[in-house]
């Protein structure tokens, strides 16, 4: 599917509908969502605690495959353990019984990449993100952001298309995160994935993301699409634009 600008849809949902069953009730978490990423793009999910976030990103990933709607990834209905679709957890999901390699190794492990490509692969991530001294330490010798860098470096050796991430700045403190922004936007120049993340943060949300979807309280609709195209253009941080549209989705996220 091609969009207006006459690029490839990477992520196109339709009228996404998703309940979760609680004590034989039906919960609403989200209703009649419907966005569009083109490939190559970056998209922030932004809403108020509870409104659906992880779980639009959950059936993004194919985890949650009980929804009505239409969800297509890369023009294919959305399916489980899809092969460049990688997601990162909120908590990392870092072993912590393995060193830092073989924790970047485990999406690989299990997918069934082994061998000499696996190890080629690590090393690769490892020094793309700058932990290749960390290699052989545990994650309970790495600090909160180093933490965060083992799992995005874990995704990367998948070498996704598609890179889901669920508030993965939220724990680290205000240098360390915007450090990590910087390093996420410098990966993203020089790979070109969709990349979709969830957060709670304004600033984050225009940093990062070109297109920024605005949800409702529970249960989520879209409130707003916002485009945003100056993502990535050097000092963007600092312009008034930047300011405005910070005024902007505030006056939306709390009206
Ligand atoms: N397994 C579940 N069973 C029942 N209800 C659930 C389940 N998971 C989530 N919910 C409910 O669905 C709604 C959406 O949850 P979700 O975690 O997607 O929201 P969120 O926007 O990511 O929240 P937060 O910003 O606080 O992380 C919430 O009201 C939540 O209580």
């Amino acid at each position: 599917m091609i969009n207006l600008a006459g690029n490839k849809l990477m992520v196109n949902v339709e009228n996404l509908s998703v309940s979760y069953r609680q004590q034989r009730k039906e919960v609403p978490a989200l209703r009649g969502v419907s966005f569009a990423i083109p490939r190559g793009g970056t998209c922030a999910l932004i809403g108020p605690s509870g409104c659906g976030k992880s779980t639009l990103l959950y059936v993004l990933s194919g985890l949650l495959g009980s929804f009505s709607g239409r969800v297509l990834v890369d023009d294919e209905p959305v399916q489980p353990l899809r092969r460049q679709t990688a997601l990162i957890l909120q908590d990392y999901g870092l072993l912590p019984w393995k060193k830092v390699f073989d924790n970047v190794g485990l999406g690989l492990d299990i997918r069934g990449i082994n061998g000499r490509e696996r190890t080629a692969r690590v090393q690769r991530v490892l020094l793309e993100v700058g932990l290749w001294e960390m290699r052989d330490r545990y994650p309970s010798q790495l600090s909160g952001g180093q933490r965060q860098r083992v799992a995005i470096a874990r995704a990367l050796a998948l070498e996704p298309d598609l890179l889901l991430m669920d508030e993965p700045f939220s724990s680290l403190d205000a240098l360390t995160r915007e450090k990590l922004q910087k390093q996420l936007l410098d990966i993203w120049q020089k790979k070109r994935m969709t990349v979709v993340l969830v957060t709670h943060s304004i600033e984050e949300a225009i940093f990062l993301g070109q297109i920024i979807i605005v949800l409702s309280e529970h249960p989520g609709r879209v409130v707003d699409i916002v485009e945003n195209p100056r993502v990535g253009e050097p000092g963007y941080r600092k312009t008034p634009e930047f300011h405005a549209l910070t005024t902007v989705l505030r006056e939306k996220l709390i009206p």
